[in-house]
């Protein structure tokens, strides 16, 4: 589905990492660890397309992204739901119009009515439907960005620490989310600092843990 072959990374400085590779295959949960400033969110833009590597190569769907027209890249990105790291909400409009956001700007607005209310639901959000973001805590817009994600029926599943400033409660819910979400074939990739976290996913599914480090992409130890 996406693939990193032999890639680097630099902002302009010295190199983030080099020489890596990851593949996300169907149905495949990868937790993606490493200390802050490792570069794991510019990793993560590598896969969702939003950064190109400085050398090396993205594949989307076993095509190389270099020289792909840039439709066949929206459309490849379409397939693809990312969970940012601060959500991105437009804070003017309701939680409803935000999470149909993406089939608003794909044109396909009127396909909202069939989607939202059960996505909506899925998370537990249906009486906040017509909340402004900032009105709602960080467990709920955190669900609510994973609502988004999902709204075009992604293949792959992308999450920049989900869990970064909710409590343990609503972490374990907003997993089981990305469980069920793993359960129905779709890869998950989520970079996370918080290792209660994965030992929480890895007594649920299978999960590769892959931790980032001295520009190395490395596997995780079996003790987590
Ligand atoms: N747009 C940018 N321009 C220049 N440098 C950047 C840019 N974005 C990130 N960096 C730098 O690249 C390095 C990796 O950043 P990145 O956000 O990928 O790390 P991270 O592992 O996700 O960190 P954290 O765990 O703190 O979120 C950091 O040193 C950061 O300051």
């Amino acid at each position: 589905m996406i693939e990193l072959r032999d890639v680097a990374y630099s902002y302009g400085g010295g190199e983030l990492f080099s020489g890596l590779s990851l593949s996300l295959a169907p149905g495949s949960f990868h937790f993606l660890t490493g200390p802050s400033g490792a570069g794991k969110t510019t990793l993560l833009k590598l896969c969702y397309g939003d950064l190109v590597p400085t050398s090396g190569e993205v594949a989307f769907w076993g095509e190389a992204t270099t020289g792909m027209a840039r439709d066949a890249l929206a459309l490849n990105r379409r397939r693809i739901g990312v969970v940012h790291q601060d959500c991105q909400f437009l804070d003017h409009l309701p939680l409803a119009e935000n999470v149909a956001l993406p089939l608003t700007v794909a044109g396909r607005h009127h396909e909202a009515a069939a989607y939202l209310p059960d996505l909506l639901g899925w998370v537990g959000l249906t009486r906040h439907a017509e909340r402004r973001p900032p009105e709602l805590s960080g467990g709920e817009r955190q669900r609510a960005a994973l609502a988004r994600a999902v709204i075009m029926s992604p293949e792959v599943i992308i999450a920049d620490e989900p869990t970064g400033n909710i409590d343990w409660e609503m972490s374990q819910r907003l997993l089981s989310l990305l469980v069920e979400l793993n359960r129905m074939g779709k890869a998950v990739l989520i970079a996370t600092h918080d290792l209660n976290l994965i030992r929480a996913a890895k007594a649920q599914v299978s999960v590769r843990t892959l931790r980032l480090k001295d520009r190395q992409l490395i596997a995780a130890g079996a003790d987590l």
